[in-house]
């Protein structure tokens, strides 16, 4: 096997030992206006953003790679894919969340799109991320419950989300991601997030429902070391600088100290 490359793997863990924390958007391919997008390129690496995350349950536009070559263009944060299958691997990024389903029993998605990726990945220059991707019940159905056909975990169940995080870590898995799911109503709980952190040493990425300072702050003194937002930045842009200024303040906060 060709080296592999670990930039990405050591900045989260790097961070995660100096519980430093980090601010990630996520990109809609879908929902992406390529002609303003270079204007919001720049606003959002004004704002100290972290990490771009691109992808999507179901992915009608294929123009991944020309939002990749902008995001290179304009901004130096990593391009990072978030793939709901294989046909959304794309080489030219800067690294792919291999995610395992761990919370649903769907064994395409825990393995079978995998074996289908890895010829690809291998071939690609992709910085591979293997991660265990755990959906957390958020109030509604939301749609990456529903394509992946899997039940999330229940919300009031810390317990259960523990063991599996857990169970992720001993097989490998490099990361663990809470998702309440994209527009979730309810955000994935503190007290989950806490339960985890107890459970496993890797980083932790937690998304979904995302839509306030308090809500990151929240999820960030529970224990995330990556906060991702989507639907909340693209129905209000005013959140972006928000949520920044709250993992701003984490991190400074912490060299404070
Ligand atoms: C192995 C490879 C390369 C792919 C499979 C990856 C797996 C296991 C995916 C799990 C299931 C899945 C469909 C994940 C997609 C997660 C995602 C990118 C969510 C973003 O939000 P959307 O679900 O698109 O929500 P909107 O409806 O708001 O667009
Ligand atoms: O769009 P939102 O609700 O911010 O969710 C982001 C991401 O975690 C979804 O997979
Ligand atoms: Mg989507």
């Amino acid at each position: 096997m060709k080296a592999a490359k670990h930039q990405i793997a050591d900045l989260l863990s790097e961070r995660k030992t100096e519980k430093r924390k980090s601010f990630a958007v996520l990109l809609d391919p879908d929902k992406i206006n390529l002609s303003t997008f270079p204007k919001f390129l720049e606003y959002a690496a004004g704002h100290g953003v972290d990490f771009f995350f691109v992808g999507g349950s179901l992915i009608t536009n294929y123009a991944i790679d020309k939002l990749i070559a902008a995001i290179h263009e304009y901004t130096r944060i990593p391009a990072i894919l978030f793939p709901g299958s294989s046909l959304h691997i794309e080489p030219t990024a800067d690294a792919i969340l291999l995610l395992s389903l761990i919370s649903g029993r769907n064994p395409e998605l825990l393995i079978g799109q995998h074996v289908i990726a890895a010829p690809l990945l291998k071939r690609s220059n992709l910085e591979v991320l293997p991660t265990g991707y755990m959906l957390i019940e958020s109030g509604k159905l939301t749609t990456v419950s529903y394509i992946s056909n899997t039940t999330p975990l229940p919300r009031d169940k810390p317990g259960i989300a523990a063991c599996t995080a857990l169970a992720g870590e001993y097989l490998g898995l490099k990361n663990i991601f809470l998702d309440a799911g994209s527009g979730a109503l309810f955000p994935v709980p503190g007290e989950t997030i806490a339960a985890v952190r107890a459970a496993v040493d890797t980083p932790i990425i937690v998304g979904g429902g995302i839509d306030s300072y308090e809500k990151a702050d929240a999820a960030l003194h529970a224990g995330a070391d990556v906060i991702v937002v989507g639907n909340g930045i693209e129905a209000n842009q005013e959140l972006l600088p928000e949520v920044a200024a709250c993992v701003r303040a984490y991190n400074e906060k912490l060299e404070s100290v």
